[in-house]
């Protein structure tokens, strides 16, 4: 079986393409073993869409073999795979189990139009003896978005395991994000994924932090820098729609013995 290796901001991903039987859970926990498989936070398989005018469908997997809805960071490796096998250049819209987004391919960056993440409530984390409160934002998968308190450093937390959360708020779990503010409009975070654990990056948990963000300065558009543990992405809300930027690239492919 073919495989392909890519990352947008450290968050790296599997991609099997067009042709590769339905995965199971074991299988892609198997293929994202840093150790005893390819290693990666997720699997991105190549799909056809059933939608008109959608050519393409990201069937998109967590390290431990769990589906999620939506992953920003996918989006733009996927089309950067697309863009790089000659199956899509320019504006490509790509449906997800939480619907489709459009990617618009640039020689480095990948921007992601991510329809509009919606603020729907508060609740809180518990981290390292601490409860944190947090913003709950819906960008197609569930986020939590806390602020650090300037007494406590952003690389003090531990994220090796899961924060707490609230499971009634979150019966489907969470991904939990912690930001610190570095300037106007630019934020540090780091985050901890369901279903992957602490990642260098995660697009729409950098979606999320832009929100809650913009909301504290007061505002509800503009152009977020996020700093993530790998790299930088950009998120713009201009009152209509989302806009996620960063790189995104392919490093490496092969054949996998299954
Ligand atoms: N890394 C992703 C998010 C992947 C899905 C997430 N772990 C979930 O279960 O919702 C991103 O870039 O958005």
């Amino acid at each position: 079986m073919r495989f392909l290796k890519g990352h947008g901001t450290g968050n790296d991903f599997v991609i099997l393409p067009e042709g590769t039987p339905e995965l199971t859970p074991d299988f892609v926990a198997a293929v994202c073993d840093r150790r005893r498989g390819i290693g990666g936070d997720g699997v991105l398989r190549v799909a056809r869409s059933s939608l008109p005018g959608v050519d393409w469908f990201m069937d998109y997997w967590n390290s431990d073999g769990s589906l999620a809805e939506m992953c920003g960071n996918g989006v733009r490796v996927f089309a950067r795979y697309l863009a790089a096998a000659g199956l899509a250049a320019g504006t490509v819209p790509i449906e997800t189990r939480a619907g489709v987004v459009r990617a618009v391919i640039g020689d480095e960056t990948i921007s992601v139009d991510m329809g509009f993440p919606k603020v729907y409530g508060d609740s809180s984390a518990r981290v390292g003896g601490l409860e944190l409160p947090g913003v709950a934002v819906d960008c197609g998968n569930p986020h939590l978005v806390c602020a650090l308190p300037a007494s406590v450093p952003l690389e003090s937390l531990d994220l090796h395991l899961p924060p707490g959360h609230d499971e009634e708020f979150y019966p489907a779990g969470v991904n939990v994000e912690f930001y610190v503010p570095v300037d106007d409009l630019h934020v540090r975070m780091r985050v901890h994924e369901r279903g992957s654990g602490e990642t260098l990056s995660c697009g729409t948990g950098a979606v999320a932090v832009a929100v809650v963000a913009l909301a504290a300065a007061g505002r509800e558009t503009g152009a977020v820098t996020v700093d993530v543990p790998g790299g930088r992405l950009t998120v713009t809300l201009d009152g209509a729609e989302c806009h996620l930027a960063g790189p995104a690239v392919i490093v490496a492919s092969g054949e996998l013995s299954r």
